[in-house]
């Protein structure tokens, strides 16, 4: 009935900030978003990860981080998304805007929730505590969330 899409999402985080995209076409456009993408064949989830990352923002990092997994449902789809989600906690190179994406640090405290996917502000907090998640998310369309679910675990 349901099958899985492998995809994957970063965020970069530094003290006090974290670093987002805004999407600038295709899916979420208008919403700013991790970086990340689909894991192509024969690559690792981690090293699409990292491909991904370098190129819709330029960076590159040592410190990938699994640190969430959650499933995304949209209600009338038959094709389930499975995201798996890291945390850089250290990166080289600079913020490039890329054709997909442009690049914005945030304060900690100023995160565009409003302007994010809506399952963003149940797992950031998570996230930003260095905590581990698994969590399935129903939406509606692009903005309504119908049914949820997010527990912290120990280990991935
Ligand atoms: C499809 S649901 C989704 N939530 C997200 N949060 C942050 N960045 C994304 N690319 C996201 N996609």
């Amino acid at each position: 009935m349901f099958t899985r899409k492998l995809l994957t999402l970063v965020l970069v985080v530094q003290p006090g900030r974290v670093l987002l995209g805004m999407k600038k076409r295709g899916f979420g456009a208008g919403k700013w978003n991790g970086f990340g993408g689909k894991v192509n064949p024969g690559e690792s989830i981690e090293q699409a990860a990292r491909r991904e990352l370098l190129e819709e923002s330029g960076l590159t990092t040592n410190t990938l981080e699994k640190i969430g997994n959650i499933t995304f449902e949209f209600v009338g789809e038959t094709e389930l998304m499975d995201v798996h989600i890291y945390r850089a906690d250290e990166y080289d190179g600079e913020p490039t805007e890329s054709e997909e994406m442009r690049p914005q640090w945030f304060d900690i405290d100023k995160i565009p929730y409003g302007k994010m996917w809506a399952d963003d502000i149940f797992w950031f907090p998570l996230m930003l505590q260095k905590k581990k998640f698994l969590g399935y998310f129903k939406f509606h369309g692009h903005d309504v969330i119908l049914e949820q679910k997010l527990n912290e675990v120990q280990q991935l």
